[in-house]
């Protein structure tokens, strides 16, 4: 029996199953255990309380102790940096990259339309996109799970508010077949009741690794345990990754940090990324593009972040990279 661990909240729960249904189709039955973080129990902004891997850390030390043997984390919640002891044994192919406009659209924004999201990389593209449309909409700090966030558009507490595509996907807040796009489309879409928008990659790009799961095991773990993990890898995926997360890495900054990076593996891979600095009345946020071969992701994510970083000292990006380490 595989115990395969994740945090209790309803998405990483979901994840986890999804695993190991997928893991039980390969003949290894698997049970379930439920792990408190300390993201999900400190109910300040994650911003203030700090540091890579708050979700992450609290079921990593139990694969380490080994009263699991498989943890499923979100990958774009992942701390970039590698884990002693521990492998990310599978990167299953990516659901919807995109990122999901829930409640009043871009198109109604006006002077002081409240949107919520605790996210500095949503913050600045939400700014961004404002800017561009000469409004001046107020960027209201929340989180939440996913039924926390989509209650407060319901309940008016904010006019809108930016959901991962693949959460709601994962958690059946959306259907996989309503989704008809592509991602450098937009499409509409509804979320229960609420009116929604796929946001193309033009418009809003998602975090390093977002709609990607992190399967990982102890290094040592027997063999049985890593091949099974081996048939969930997905090639293309794990490529895009690790374009994504070098580059992350190479800028030093953490999931916190106002940057949003995606690659995909066609003929070639291409990643672009977006960084810049959550300030309301900065007009700094800096795009770029780089595509190569997949097996030289990791060090076209690294040579980008070496063209980003020069335009963002200054800034502040590297202070405020500092902070979300
Ligand atoms: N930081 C929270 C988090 N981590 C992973 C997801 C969604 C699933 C994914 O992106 O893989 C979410 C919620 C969200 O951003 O809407």
């Amino acid at each position: 029996m595989i115990r395969i661990g994740a945090r209790r909240s309803p998405l990483a729960v979901a994840q986890a199953e999804w695993v190991a249904a997928r893991l039980a189709e390969l003949g290894h039955p698997c049970e379930l255990l439920g792990i408190d973080s300390l993201g999900d129990v400190d109910r300040r902004r994650l911003t203030e309380i700090g540091g890579t891997g708050i979700f992450a850390t609290a079921v990593r030390e139990q694969l380490l102790a080994d009263r699991i043997d498989v943890a499923v984390h979100s990958l774009k919640d992942l701390p970039v940096a590698p884990a002693p002891g521990l492998v990310v044994a599978a990167i299953p192919e990516r659901e919807d990259v995109r990122d999901v406009l829930v409640g009043l659209d871009i198109d109604q924004w006006r002077d002081g339309t409240r949107v919520g999201t605790g996210s500095p990389r949503r913050a600045v593209q939400v700014e961004r996109i404002a800017r561009e449309r000469g409004v001046a909409v107020e960027v209201v700090p929340i989180r939440g799970n996913v039924d926390t966030r989509l209650g407060l558009v319901r309940d008016g507490e904010v006019d809108a508010t930016l959901l991962a595509a693949a959460g709601l996907l994962r958690l059946g807040r959306l259907s996989p077949e309503a989704v008809t796009t592509g991602v450098d489309e937009d499409q509409d879409v509804l979320i229960g009741d609420l009116p929604a928008r796929l946001l193309s990659l033009d418009v809003l790009l998602p975090a390093a690794g977002q709609g990607a799961l992190a399967v990982e095991c102890r290094s040592d773990a027997p063999d049985e345990v890593l091949q099974a993990l081996a048939e969930l890898d997905h090639a293309a995926t794990r490529a895009a990754i690790t374009a994504e997360r070098t580059f992350l890495n190479t800028l030093e900054a953490g999931c916190l940090a106002p940057v949003g990076a995606h690659a995909a593996v066609g003929e070639d891979l291409t990643l672009r990324v977006v960084a810049g600095e959550q300030s309301s009345n900065n007009e700094q946020l800096h795009v770029a593009r780089v595509a190569g071969s997949p097996q030289d992701a990791g060090n076209l994510g690294a040579a980008l972040a070496r063209e980003v970083l020069p335009l963002l000292t200054g800034t502040g990006i590297d202070q405020k990279v500092e902070e979300a380490r």
